[in-house]
C-alpha cells in the first residue's frame, strides 16, 4: 500500500453535490439567520440521523436540510466552504453538481442559486486557481414537464454551466422521459451527465447511455453485473463517477474491501473517486481515495491513474487537462 499524503495528489472532483456539502453547524447557523424552524430537535437530534439503510431515507434528510439555502450569499458561502476543503484535499478541478428544483420549490430565486455558486467559483479561482463550474441536476422522482421547465428557466443563462445531470431516488423512475430535455439541453451547447447504476439495475445504466446520451456515468458500480455494459463503456471511455463512501453509507457495499473501484480499474473503466455528499457521507474526496487506498490496498500508480482518470474524465479545456496531468505525473 502507498504511504504518500493523497492530500497532495492533483485531482478534479466530478461528483459532488453542493447541497450535500451542508455539514450541521451550517444547517443550525443558516436556520437561525432566515428564520426556519427545522424538523430535529437540536443539532444533536440532527447528527444522530446520519445512518441510512439507502438512498431514500438520506434524500428525505438531504432534502429536508436544503430548505435553510436561501439567499445569493447562503449559496456563495456554501460552495466557498466546499471550495476550501476541496483545495486542502489537492483538488485542482471541480464539476460542481446542484439541485435547482429543490429550491426554486421554496420560491428561491433561481438567478440567486446559480450567482451565489458563481460568486464561490470566482473566489476560489481568484485564491486558489480552481477551475471547474456548474451541473444543474434534474430531479429524477420529479415529472420530467418539471425539468423541462427548469431547463427553459435559465436556457439564457447556458453559458454559466457546463452540462445537466440528473439525481434524487433512481429505482422505479425511467429515464426515457427525459430524453428530449437531455436532447433540449444538448442544443443549449451543455454536456450532459447523469446517475445511474447506484441502486438501480444495469437496465438504467443502459437507459443512461442509450436514452439520455451521457458522455459520463454517475455512480455505474452495478454496471459490473453485465459483460456486455462493461464493454461498452470501456470501448467508448465513458467515465465513471464512484464515490466509495457514499455506497458504504447507503448499503451499496457492506464492506469497502468488497467495492468494485479496483475491480473496475481491472478491467480498464475509466473510474474516478468522489465525495458525493460528503457532509452525510463521513468525508471528503480526500477521505475517499484514503479509505479505499486502505481498504483495497492500492498503490501509488493505482492512485495515480483514478486522478489521471478524473482529469481526464472532466470537461476541462485540452490546455487545462495538460496542465493538470503534468501535475499528476509529476505526483
Ligand atoms: O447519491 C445520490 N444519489 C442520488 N441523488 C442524490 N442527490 C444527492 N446525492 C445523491
Ligand atoms: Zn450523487
Amino acid at each position: 500500500m502507498s504511504e504518500r499524503d493523497t492530500r497532495t495528489l492533483p485531482k478534479a472532483e466530478l461528483h459532488l453535490h453542493v447541497e450535500g456539502t451542508l455539514e450541521p453547524e451550517m444547517v443550525y447557523a443558516l436556520a437561525e439567520k432566515n428564520g426556519i424552524t427545522l424538523p430535529f430537535d437540536d443539532i444533536d437530534d440532527l447528527r444522530s440521523r446520519y445512518s441510512f439503510e439507502s438512498l431514500q431515507p438520506f434524500l428525505d434528510l438531504y432534502y429536508a436540510c436544503t430548505d435553510v439555502l436561501v439567499t445569493r450569499d447562503d449559496f456563495r458561502v456554501l460552495a466557498g466552504a466546499y471550495l476550501e476543503k476541496a483545495h486542502a484535499d489537492g483538488v485542482r478541478h471541480v464539476e460542481m453538481f446542484f439541485d435547482p428544483q429543490a429550491h426554486t420549490a421554496r420560491d428561491v430565486a433561481i438567478d440567486d442559486v446559480l450567482d451565489g455558486l458563481l460568486d464561490a467559483f470566482a473566489e476560489a479561482k481568484a485564491t486558489h486557481g480552481t477551475t471547474g463550474g456548474l451541473i444543474l441536476c434534474f430531479l429524477r422522482h420529479l415529472p420530467a414537464a418539471e425539468a423541462a421547465a427548469t431547463l427553459e428557466s435559465v436556457a439564457h443563462r447556458a453559458s454559466d454551466l457546463l452540462a445537466v445531470g440528473m439525481d434524487s431516488s433512481e429505482v422505479g423512475f425511467p429515464a426515457a422521459p427525459f430524453a428530449p430535455v437531455y436532447a433540449r439541453a444538448r442544443e443549449l451547447g451543455l454536456h450532459c451527465v447523469g446517475h445511474a447504476g447506484e441502486e438501480g439495475d444495469p437496465s438504467y445504466v443502459w437507459a443512461a447511455l442509450d436514452e439520455l446520451k451521457v458522455e459520463r456515468v454517475d455512480h455505474g458500480v452495478r454496471s459490473l453485473e453485465d459483460d456486455a455494459l462493461v464493454a461498452r463503456l470501456v470501448e467508448q471511455r465513458i467515465p465513471l463517477t464512484v464515490c466509495p463512501l457514499s455506497n458504504l453509507r447507503l448499503q451499496v457495499v457492506d464492506d469497502l474491501r468488497e467495492h468494485p473501484l479496483r475491480r473496475m480499474l481491472d478491467l480498464g473503466l475509466v473510474a474516478t473517486v468522489n465525495s458525493d455528499d460528503p457532509a452525510y457521507f463521513g468525508g471528503y474526496v480526500d477521505a475517499n481515495f484514503d479509505a479505499v487506498r486502505t481498504a483495497l490496498d492500492l498503490d501509488d500508480d493505482a492512485l495515480r491513474t483514478l486522478a489521471r482518470n478524473s482529469i481526464t474524465g472532466s470537461f476541462a479545456d485540452d490546455d487545462r487537462k495538460a496542465e493538470l496531468l503534468a501535475e499528476v505525473d509529476a505526483w
